[in-house]
């Protein structure tokens, strides 16, 4: 049994794909890398370089690699960006895998993991967040993966094919073992752009936005250490293994921080100051979203080791120093 794992070049992809290896599953990974690096995932896996909507690509390695599984990591991530090239984002995120879906049923792959968002809820009325509120995106980015969630519902019904969609909220940190981490350029996160700020890689962070309904009035969202979700994505492929049954979740850690409290941590851990300027909102940016994560307990029996604001930032730090030395950007 082998898995396919498209993006898997990518930030949240590559520490799955190195979680996936570590527990000694077979892996083919599908990257253009338009945004990944080849080098982050472990030597021994399978790299195919090109595009998830390339059809006949798909239909070659599902066949020769006999695959059972796909993780679909793919996409386009920035929420401002889809709010300027809105079509972009539904051709990459939303018609593509329309087409990685149509490939999975088309060769009988009947496991199918994706990388949703807690973006699908726009601006909640209830926090924290379960999952079965109305979705109401407030940007196209949300959208798109809200499309791609239905469209897997309504393949769920009509084949033999399920899926996990896990909706992420704020992904963070890094392999604790300095193995992979958010390597991005022009990454536009909080804590890596914090973490950037800090190194001088850039001159200062800007707070978007002081005036939201918040304790503080800067944006309140839910961290999750990256590694904690890598394994969630173990557990979620398990889940859909054992009990062919479909699952929707919530990956989160439940506990919300403003974003002075993460500038604050961040102060913490590097013991200095940072150069921080205060700015207006942000395109498509949501007031405070913050996950309910009954779900992803109860169904997968998922035990967060790195649930800790600081430590996070911690292991974010480690990577931006090795991406200092590593100079990948230049
Ligand atoms: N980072 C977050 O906080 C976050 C939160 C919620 C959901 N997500 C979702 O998780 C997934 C992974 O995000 P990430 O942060 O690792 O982003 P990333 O940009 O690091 O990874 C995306 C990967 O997909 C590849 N890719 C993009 N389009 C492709 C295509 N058409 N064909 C083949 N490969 C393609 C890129 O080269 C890259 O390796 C995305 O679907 C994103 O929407 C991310
Ligand atoms: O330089 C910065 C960067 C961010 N922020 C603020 O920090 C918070 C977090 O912003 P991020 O850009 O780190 O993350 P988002 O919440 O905008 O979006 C992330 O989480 C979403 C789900 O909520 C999507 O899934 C998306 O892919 C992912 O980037 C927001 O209040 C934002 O306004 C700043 O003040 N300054």
């Amino acid at each position: 049994m082998t898995i396919l794992v498209t993006g898997g070049c990518g930030y949240i992809g590559s520490h799955t794909v190195w979680a996936l290896a570590d527990r000694g599953e077979t892996v083919v990974v599908l990257d253009n890398l338009s945004t990944g690096f080849d080098w982050a995932i472990p030597p021994e896996v399978t790299l195919v370089r090109g595009d998830i909507g390339d059809a006949t690509l798909l239909d070659r390695i599902i066949t020769t690699q006999g695959i059972d599984a796909i993780i679909h990591f793919a996409g386009s991530i920035i929420v401002p960006e889809s709010v300027v090239d809105p079509l972009a984002y539904y051709y990459n995120n939303t018609v593509k895998s329309r087409d990685l879906m149509a490939a999975a049923v088309r060769n009988g792959v009947e496991n199918f993991v994706f990388s949703s968002t807690a973006a699908v809820y726009g601006n909640p009325e209830v926090i924290p967040v379960p999952e079965d509120v109305p979705l109401r995106p407030v940007s196209p980015y949300g959208s798109s993966k809200l499309m791609t969630e239905i469209m897997l519902a309504d393949t769920a019904r009509a084949h033999d094919f399920r899926y996990a969609a896990l909706r992420y909220f704020n992904v963070a940190g890094a392999d604790p073992k300095g193995r992979t981490g958010q390597s991005t350029k022009g990454a536009t996160h909080l804590i890596k752009v914090a973490c950037e700020a800090h190194l001088g890689v850039r001159s200062e962070i800007q707070v978007f936005g002081t005036d939201y309904d918040t304790p503080d009035g800067t944006g309140v969202r839910d961290y999750i250490h990256v590694a904690d979700l890598a394994e969630a994505h173990v557990l979620a492929l398990g889940h859909l293994r054992a009990t062919e049954t479909s699952l929707v979740a919530n990956c989160g850690y439940g506990r919300g921080f403003s974003v002075l409290e993460v500038l604050a941590a961040v102060e913490r851990v590097t013991g200095a100051k940072l150069p921080v300027t205060y700015g207006p909102r942000r395109l498509g940016d949501a007031s405070s979203i913050v996950a309910r994560v009954d779900r992803i307990h109860e169904k997968l029996d998922w035990h967060p080791q790195w649930d800790d604001l600081d430590t996070i930032v911690g292991h974010a730090l480690a990577w931006e120093k090795q991406l200092l030395t590593k100079n990948v950007h230049r």
